[in-house]
């Protein structure tokens, strides 16, 4: 293999070594490469390209639609709905799911995405990203219908995410480890730059929306309190924070050295099981965390056992470096006990 061998080469390098890729799969991944590179595009032109700011708008979880939220989904679906790999798409920006055109051939697999993570941080310059998770379409021979994509992450067949920061970077797993590109701009080409990404199983360093903190649930509040209580307190060490409020760059962080991510339910939306959407956001995320060797749960479960009841649907996520998250979600499963 070369030094830096580019995309296409490492998915045909996995298929020769047993992982099922086939054409429509591989073309899909090409595709969504593809469209990230265009999106990173967009995001490095910033104001000189007009696409900063607000559109104006809400998606139908009520939240106000900026300008990049809007072109990425475009992007995506662009590159996607005439290619012949996919029966259908779902976003987070999209009040439902959007089967391929009639018009064009359709195909085995559902796309779902944040076309662009960490909203807030478009407009002052800080990392955002893309998250993508690849499901198949069940074979029931009826159209394409919501419940086609109601699959519980562990059913996914390829799930990454696409991180627009100082490097653009491509991060994936086809269920065989968790794998690394780096776009090199100087010819638009995605290529293999780490391999076998491991996520220690222990840290010192958490990450949480601390602004939260008055309206955590107790097991949240035990675990972050024994944190900051450092050497002096029950854990016997200092740990160090991080949250970039972009969940694809903290999650990104977690990959490269290891730590805890963790946005809970809280009372301030009781109703509401979290933030974080669970196909878009929890799944491919949860999925890439334990490839790694690390860990993903609500606090209670593993996220990717979750039957998903809605399109939609938020989850409380605690994601990362395996022995902490085992530690908070014991601290649940003692607080229901
Ligand atoms: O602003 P808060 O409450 O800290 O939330 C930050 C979280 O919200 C998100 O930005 C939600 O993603 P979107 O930008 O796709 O809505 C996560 O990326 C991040 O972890
Ligand atoms: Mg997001
Ligand atoms: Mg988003």
């Amino acid at each position: 293999m070369a030094q830096h061998p580019p995309l296409t080469r490492y998915l045909v390098e996995q298929q020769r070594a047993g992982v099922t890729l086939d054409a429509q799969l591989l073309r899909l991944l090409e595709t969504v490469a593809s469209a990230c590179r265009r999106i990173g595009a967009e995001v490095r032109q910033g104001a000189l390209a007009g696409v900063l700011g607000s559109a104006g708008s809400e998606n139908v979880q009520g939240e106000v639609q900026k300008k990049l939220d809007i072109i990425a989904n475009e992007v995506l679906i662009d590159a996607n709905d005439w290619g012949g790999h996919l029966a259908g798409m779902a976003s987070e920006e999209m009040d439902d799911v959007l089967p391929v055109p009639a018009t064009y051939p359709s195909g085995d697999y559902l796309l779902l995405f944040d076309p662009l993570d960490g909203s807030s941080n478009i407009d002052v310059n800080v990392s955002i990203g893309t998250i993508f998770s690849v499901l198949k379409k069940p074979a029931h021979g009826t159209p394409l219908q919501a419940a086609d994509f109601l699959q519980p992450g562990a059913r996914q067949v390829a799930a990454g995410y696409c991180l627009y920061g100082p490097q653009t970077t491509l991060v994936l797993t086809l269920g065989r480890g968790v794998a690394m590109f780096t776009l090199d701009h100087r010819d638009g080409s995605f290529v293999l730059t780490q391999e076998g990404i491991q996520i220690p199983p222990d840290t010192r360093e958490f990450a949480i929306n601390m602004s939260n903190m008055r309206h955590w649930d107790a097991p949240v509040k035990r675990y972050v309190d024994e944190c900051l209580a450092g050497k002096e307190g029950p854990r016997g060490k200092d740990f160090n924070m991080r949250w970039v409020a972009s969940m694809v760059a903290d999650v990104h962080r977690i990959l490269m050295r290891g730590g805890i991510f963790m946005y809970p339910w809280d009372r301030r939306e009781p109703a509401k099981p979290g933030k974080l959407r669970l196909l878009y956001e929890a799944n491919p995320m949860s999925w890439l965390v334990e490839q790694a060797g690390g860990a993903a749960t609500n606090g209670r479960e593993r996220i990717l056992g979750i039957q998903p009841a809605q399109l939609h649907e938020r989850v409380a996520v605690v994601l990362g470096s395996r022995h902490e998250v085992d530690r908070v979600t014991q601290y649940h499963q003692a607080g229901d006990a």
